[in-house]
């Protein structure tokens, strides 16, 4: 199984996003990754394969040769893993499903330990904070503020859980001062919107960096995963839990987030620039109330309307009125009715999640063309009608206006 580094030789970030995972391919005689969907692996040799199951299910490590059953590991993924904890500056990474069964294994693996509180510091994305509140895994959660951590921190505290820039009000905090304040407890950091283009929370002290993988990485909204950068030590524990909770990335996803790293940098760049400038213009514009946007950057954008945001969203034309982000296309959502829906109003009131604010991700579309949509949808009269959608195998007729 593919996992050749030389660690002697350090190469910039936009290197590694098309090197990483694929060191090994000139020598097989490829260009493109393969691709193995094998669910199960052949061996001739049931005590060996005995003697393999023992190990894993010993130290988690990932094991010398074929996986065995494709829920302990895949070559692919494998390989976007490789890449992913390489763009992080961790020691591995360990892919699941989506960032959600991501979220669910670390707080297993703690709760394992009986390690079930966690503290967090708010705004999470809302069913981050869903996972948590419920308590549905059997932990507990302290909410409070950066400066409160160290305080909340008790005997039994297993996790610190931070996401920044936060979806969805791009709040950020000081990783760094974050990780001294949680001493042994890890901390993970939700690194879903800066990705290690911006922030690599590792050499900031962060223990435990979580991607849903859905959004920057993939890069194209046509893959759903989750990913999380960590040591050695922390990485074996995930994969016990992944093979014994089944929350595995497909090898086909794991295929689209290696190809969608190769092109992160350029992507984020590119769409942050766009972000920063429609930043700016809408900081000057009377119909915004106030802009959010983080100091690390990036292509995120919230921001509060003094008029009916829900008008906003049925104005759109060019953007797209979707959950989601991180894609090519830009996307515009109401958090309070979506993404954090599931909070509930007074967390996330107070967590600073108005019921004016919108967030926006910007994607590659011209600037220009991005403004002229946005403006004339600030300005849209308030909409009586919304667009039905239409049918894939519809497309010639007309959209039919539907009464709200
Ligand atoms: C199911 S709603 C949210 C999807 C995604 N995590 C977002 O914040 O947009």
């Amino acid at each position: 199984m593919y996992m050749d580094y030389d660690a002697s030789t350090p190469r910039a970030l936009a290197t590694e996003a098309v090197h990483a995972g694929r060191e090994d391919l000139a020598e097989l005689g490829l260009h493109a990754p393969p691709i193995d969907l094998s669910t199960t692996y052949p061996s001739y040799d049931t005590r060996a394969e005995a003697a393999r199951i023992d190990e894993f299910a010993t130290t988690g490590a990932r094991l010398d040769g074929p996986p065995v059953y494709a829920r302990l590991d895949n070559p692919t993924t494998a390989r976007f893993e490789a890449a992913l904890a390489r763009l992080e500056g961790a020691d591995d990474a360990v892919a699941f499903a989506s960032g959600m069964a991501a979220l669910t294994a670390v707080l297993l693996v703690r709760a394992s330990l009986g390690l079930r509180h966690v503290v967090a510091v708010r705004p999470l994305y809302g069913c981050s904070d869903h996972l948590l509140n419920a308590g549905l895994l059997g932990t507990e959660v302290t909410w409070t503020d950066p400066a409160g951590v160290a305080d909340a921190i008790r005997p039994d505290t297993g996790l610190v859980m931070v996401e920044s820039p936060a979806n969805p009000t791009l709040a950020e905090v000081d990783i760094r001062a974050l990780a001294h304040a949680c001493g042994s407890v890890p901390l993970l950091v939700d690194n879903t919107f800066a990705t290690p283009v911006l922030q690599r929370p590792v050499e900031e002290g962060a223990r435990i960096v979580l991607h849903s993988a859905t959004k920057y990485l993939g890069g194209h909204g046509d893959v759903m995963g989750g990913v999380v950068a960590c040591d050695d030590e922390f990485a074996r524990a995930l994969r016990q839990v992944r093979f014994a909770t089944g929350g595995v990335l497909h090898p086909l996803a794991g295929y689209l987030l290696l190809r969608g790293l190769s092109t992160l940098p350029v992507r984020v760049r590119a769409a942050s620039a766009t972000a920063a400038e429609l930043v700016r213009r809408l900081a000057t514009d009377p119909r915004i109330a106030r802009v959010h946007y983080p100091r690390v950057g990036g292509a995120m954008v919230s921001f509060e309307v003094y008029g009916d945001p829900h008008d906003v969203i049925a104005g759109v034309r060019l953007i797209t009125p979707a959950v989601s982000l991180g894609s090519v296309d830009t996307l515009i959502q109401h958090p309070a009715s979506i993404s954090h829906r599931i909070v509930a109003e007074g967390d996330r009131r107070s967590a600073g999640v108005s019921d004016r604010l919108l967030r926006m991700s910007v994607g590659l579309e011209d600037v220009e063309d991005l403004w002229r949509d946005l403006t004339q949808a600030l300005s849209a009269p308030p909409a009586e009608t919304v667009r039905a959608p239409r049918a894939a195998d519809d497309s010639a007729a007309p959209s039919r206006p539907v009464g709200r």
